[in-house]
């Protein structure tokens, strides 16, 4: 097994108010790492930290280290650009630019100067579990398709770019049930060629699908490893009344 990503002694702080406090936690390559704890407690906060999408915030303070395999994604010397094609991201609504479906995916790979004839947008539509449902109507825009269909929009729209890391912020907090079914298969066929971190809130959404679970707890990391150790054996109390649902 191969980290791919980790973060070491991690801290950050908004505007003075510390809200991740010493994190150390490593993404392996080709799992799925899911990222639970109660409202507030700095789930996002990490997972964004992990592609700096904190830059633009002038009062965010970030001490440690984020690395993508040996390198800190917050040297100076590397671009943002370069972090953001190699680390996509998939929010928890899902964002399609007001474009064509074919758009969608042909923007983001003309800006990065990829390919983007019509091979690569199917390929990326199929990788994405999308292209039998929108092969005939790619000039539609986006906004057409359904909740569930413009979530897979997104994700093809960042798999085009042929990252290697994709982080997911509750990406299916919106859908229904069958669209989220669809979400999390798809998910699962993903990690044979990327590593993923998704947050999310549901517990059964982490044991269907996460090899590691990560709970965290006022900007802190309590407690890591196999998703069924962590829910069938937590060593701590606040791990097991969290997924048992005593609080959150
Ligand atoms: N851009 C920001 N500016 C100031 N404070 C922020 C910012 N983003 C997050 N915070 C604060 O950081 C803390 C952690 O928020 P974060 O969104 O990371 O938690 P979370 O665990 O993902 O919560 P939830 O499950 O409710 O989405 C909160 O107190 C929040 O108000």
């Amino acid at each position: 097994m191969k980290t791919k990503l980790s973060a070491e002694n991690l801290n950050i702080s908004f505007a003075n108010k510390q809200i991740l406090k010493n994190v150390n936690v490593n993404f392996q390559e080709n799992e799925i790492t899911a990222l639970i704890g109660p409202s507030g407690c700095g789930k996002s906060t990490l997972l964004r930290s992990l592609n700096r999408m904190h830059d633009l915030i002038p009062y965010a303070d970030i001490q440690g280290l984020v690395k993508l395999e040996d390198i800190n994604i917050y040297a100076k010397s590397i671009p943002v650009t370069e972090i953001r094609k190699r680390i996509g991201m998939v929010f928890q609504k899902a964002n399609p630019f007001p474009k064509s479906i074919y758009e969608n995916i042909a923007y983001g790979l003309r800006i990065n100067n990829l390919p983007h004839d019509k091979t690569v947008i199917e390929k990326a539509l199929t990788e994405a579990f999308l292209w039998d449902e929108v092969k005939d109507d790619l000039k539609m825009p986006a906004h057409r398709l359904s909740g569930g269909q413009q979530q897979r929009l997104c994700i093809a729209r960042a798999v085009a770019l042929r990252p290697e890391v994709i982080l997911m912020d509750e990406p299916c907090s919106a859908l229904d049930p069958v669209s989220t079914l669809k979400i999390e298969e798809l998910i699962l066929h993903l990690k044979q060629k990327y590593t993923i971190v998704i947050v999310t809130h549901n517990m059964q959404q982490a044991q269907r699908i996460a090899d590691k679970t990560f709970f965290m707890y006022l900007g802190e990391v309590k407690e890591s490893g196999n998703t069924k150790d962590i829910f069938e054996n937590p060593k701590h109390e606040m791990t097991k009344n969290y997924i048992s649902g005593i609080f959150g």
